[in-house]
């Protein structure tokens, strides 16, 4: 080997990423140190000799790259009908943590072999995965109380509302919102006020445990729970237990005021029925589907009832008008 020759192999086996070069049947040609490396994790020993083994046998034999579009880019590069693939997929060894990798697949620019040759590299990405995954984490979570943030809630309630609908099962969200907060806030201080918000919440949470629950922060001193497969009448039976929790808190503010909350709730219920006329209502429901902010709307309705009425109070959005979806079974 020439100077030159021993760098680029040097350079070659220090990579972190794994490369190796495939001909056109997809049989591997060259792997590199990392490449290597990579397969002890499978139990594989550095010495194992990849030369010849067919590198589509291999993503065909592993659950993790066993997907038609993985195969699908791969062999259509090699058969020279797009220029490039590239893709993510979560990959799972016997011995580590499961590992993000991009596969990217290209020809080589060289004259070294009759056919065309190939270049793969795998590049772990779970690191840029994880800061990802903890940034949208942030993006949907409010910082003064870790729950949920609007945009979040909006997210969910697009998600419960259709499978509320598909799976012909009830729906309730309230809206909770502290009595006289700009009076506790002037009486207490801000920073006290932030306190009582992060206890207020904490209740919420505590209410929020199944998958299809969710507590938020919808702004301010106004806060959203909401709870799939419920119905308005146990819904209306949580949100009494959470104002009377919220008294006991006995946070006292201006002279001897307790601090207190007014909730609305709203449900959607569901009226089970065989006929044409209903399945067609369905389906126009089912169109209207992304609206779960009708629900938002009624609670809202009933909270502002609960307010004109003194506060401290449940109010339900009025069951003769509330949404009653119609449902062929
Ligand atoms: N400490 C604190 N206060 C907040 C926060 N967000 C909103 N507020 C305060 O909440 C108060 C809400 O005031 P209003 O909308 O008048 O409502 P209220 O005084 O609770 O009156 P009612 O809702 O009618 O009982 C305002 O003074 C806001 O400054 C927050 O993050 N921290």
């Amino acid at each position: 080997m020439n100077i030159a020759e021993q760098l680029l192999s040097g350079i070659l086996e220090t990579l972190s990423l794994q490369i190796a070069v495939i001909d056109e049947a997809g049989s591997i040609i060259y792997v590199n140190q990392s490449w290597r490396a990579f397969g002890l994790l499978y139990g594989l020993s550095l010495d194992t000799d990849w030369f010849g083994i067919s590198y589509l046998d291999i993503c065909r034999a592993n659950e993790d790259t066993n997907q038609p579009l993985l195969l699908d880019g791969i062999e259509r590069v090699l058969s020279g009908s797009i220029a490039q693939f590239t893709t993510d997929y979560l990959c799972h060894t016997p011995t580590q943590e499961p590992t993000w990798l991009t596969l990217h697949l290209q020809p080589m620019q060289t004259t070294l072999a009759d056919g065309q040759l190939f270049l793969l590299s795998l590049t772990n990405i779970t690191h840029h995965k994880q800061t990802e995954d903890r940034m949208s984490a942030l993006t949907l979570t409010d910082p003064l109380t870790g729950l949920a943030n609007r945009r979040r809630l909006e997210q969910f309630m697009r998600d419960e509302w259709s499978r509320a609908i598909r799976h012909q099962s009830s729906l309730s969200v309230m809206m909770v919102d502290a009595d006289h907060f700009k009076q506790l806030n002037d009486s207490m201080g801000h920073a006290a006020g932030d306190d009582c918000l992060r206890q207020l919440a904490s209740i919420l949470k505590r209410y929020s445990n199944r998958p299809g629950d969710l507590a938020a922060r919808y702004g301010g001193e106004e806060f959203v729970l909401v709870l799939s497969q419920t119905t308005q009448q146990e819904a209306a039976k949580i949100a009494e237990r959470i104002r009377q929790k919220v008294m006991a808190l006995d946070i006292r503010f201006a002279g001897h005021r307790l601090m207190t909350v007014s909730i609305g709730v709203a449900a959607l219920g569901i009226q089970q029925s065989q006929s044409h006329k209903a399945q067609h209502a369905r389906n126009q429901w089912l169109n209207f589907s992304e609206d779960g902010n009708l629900l938002l709307e009624q609670a809202d309705k009933a909270l502002y009832v609960a307010k004109k009425q003194g506060r401290n109070r449940v109010e339900v959005y009025d069951k003769h008008h509330r949404l009653t979806v119609p449902l062929s079974v």
